[in-house]
């Protein structure tokens, strides 16, 4: 007997490319649970889907189903290993590989699209809403802040002119809520429209495409920024903020199905913490698409050993090819050893780190997740922002949250970086960002509990999606 068709039929498109597969199946699935007789069809690339449903779930989970987008790649595609390559082949194929799929699915599911989730990036999301009559709800993965920025880009062009903002220490008092950013923080995609890259021209159509959504998810919490989220609400319909996102693929208590699977740890890392002093150790990871340049790696490398603190480094690429060999044989990357001093790995559970007592600093590239999950982990930051939100996330938390410092002249340097582990180890300044950043963990737990906001506002992204 087959089984009956779908209440509604829901489509979700992803943007295939750093943190933003895993964050959508996070919310697509607290959406699903409660409401098992609406189907969500999973619009991801079939290597993206392939690194978020398991592997016995090729076809998809409970009421989400994983549909693949033709990745644009052309056959025989060998990549050059610039990860920008990928995403402009990706974005040449868009909007095109999206509507024959969504036709297909339509089509497999006998039930039509009655409402469309989209990352953010996906502008086309309101066109195609627009034609099928349902609602548009785009979903934002960074901070409020850096979307705030998007959707002044035509005001900050302006604003700025043409002459090098992108050096320049003006900063943007025109738009309240950004008077502490300088102009050089800003998202290069903002400062100017580059028409021969497809990234740039996709954030300029979103920044004038979000205003038609019924409503943005925004990876943040109410009361983290507030003002934010007001000055927010002036251009955009409605604002949803349901994170910290990441922190929210932990919570299984409100999913009837599909459950993610405990935090795995392989190379031990919590065991190694667990022998380490209180707050005596520096996590250093730069999210999942950087590579600092050798010359800094090496730098770092130095830092750490002039300075002698203990530190667990999560790793892209082999060690052995950026640092010498006496090194990485000294922070071992072998599994159960729990004696020496620091720790190489080349994945961490980083949620479950920076919630260790063990950890006193976090040196990061200031990506949003990372940031949100300092504030869950009450840690303070080290920050060395290379492009996107990251600058101007590196200056929220020290000008405005005060709660960590950019490393000196923006990059990676020996002194700079022995400099900055001191202060925030060992010295009382570390002490009093750590003192401030109590109140932010409790606010998360609090958003992220039975009633709180973030909860509330999931609630109401149910409500509209599914009834
Ligand atoms: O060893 C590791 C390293 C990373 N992570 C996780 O990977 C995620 C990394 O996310 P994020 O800090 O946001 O960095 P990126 O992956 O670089 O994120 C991209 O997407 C973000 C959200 O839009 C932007 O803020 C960034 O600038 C952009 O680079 C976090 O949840 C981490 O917990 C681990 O679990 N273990």
């Amino acid at each position: 007997m087959s089984s009956p068709p779908p209440r509604k039929h829901v489509g979700v498109f992803v943007f295939p490319f750093a943190s933003h597969t895993a964050p959508m199946l996070t919310i697509v699935r607290k959406i699903a649970a409660p409401a098992p007789d609406v189907l969500f069809s999973f619009f991801g690339t079939k290597t993206s889907n392939g690194q978020v449903f398991p592997k016995d779930a090729a076809g998809g989970q409970g009421n989400v189903r994983s549909c693949y987008v033709d990745d644009g790649l052309p056959e025989g595609f060998v990549p050059s290993g610039n990860p920008l390559e990928l995403i402009e082949l990706f974005l040449k194929a868009v909007p095109a590989n999206f509507y024959e799929a969504i036709e297909a699915a339509e089509k497999a599911v006998g039930v039509k699209i009655s409402c469309l989730i989209t990352d953010a990036f996906l502008w086309f999301g309101a066109e195609m809403a627009r034609e099928k009559a349902v609602p548009w709800i785009p979903v934002w993965f960074s901070g409020s802040r850096s979307l705030l920025a998007h959707v002044h880009t035509d005001l900050i062009r302006e604003t700025l002119g043409s002459e090098e903002p992108e050096d320049s220490d003006q900063m943007l008092d025109f738009i309240p809520c950004l008077v502490s950013v300088r102009s050089k923080d800003l998202p290069w995609e903002v400062i100017r429209m580059n028409p021969t890259l497809q990234f740039s021209i996709m954030m300029d159509k979103m920044a004038r495409s979000l205003p038609k959504a019924n409503a943005v998810v925004v990876n943040s919490f109410d009361e983290l920024d507030p003002f934010a989220t007001l000055q927010l609400e002036k251009h955009l319909k409605k604002v949803l903020n349901v994170g910290p996102i990441s922190v929210l693929s932990t919570r299984t208590e409100t999913v009837a199905e599909a459950p993610p699977p405990p935090t795995a740890d392989p190379h031990g890392c919590i065991q190694w913490l667990n022998k380490q002093p209180p707050a005596s150790v520096v996590y250093i990871s730069f999210g999942s698409v950087i590579t600092p340049l050798p010359g800094e790696v090496m730098a770092l490398a130095e830092a750490l050993d002039e300075a002698a603190v203990p530190f667990l480094w999560s790793f892209r690429g082999d060690p052995k090819e950026h640092l010498p060999s006496e090194f990485v044989a000294r922070s071992t990357m072998a599994e159960g050893c729990l004696d020496s001093k620091s720790k190489m790995v080349p994945w961490a559970p980083q949620l479950d780190v920076l919630r260790h007592g063990s950890v006193g600093a976090f040196l990061t590239h200031c990506g949003w997740n990372s940031l949100l999950e300092c504030f869950t982990g009450g840690v303070p930051a080290i920050m060395r922002p290379f492009f996107g939100d990251q600058k101007m996330n590196c200056r929220y938390m020290e000008s405005v949250m005060r709660v960590g410092i950019g490393l000196e002249g923006g990059k990676i340097t020996k002194a700079g970086a022995v400099a900055a582990l001191r202060r925030v180890l060992l010295e009382n300044e570390g002490k009093e960002m750590r003192g401030r950043m109590g109140p932010l963990k409790e606010m998360v737990a609090r958003a992220l509990a039975g009633g709180g906001s973030s909860s509330k506002n999931l609630e109401s992204l149910v409500e509209m999606v599914t009834e």
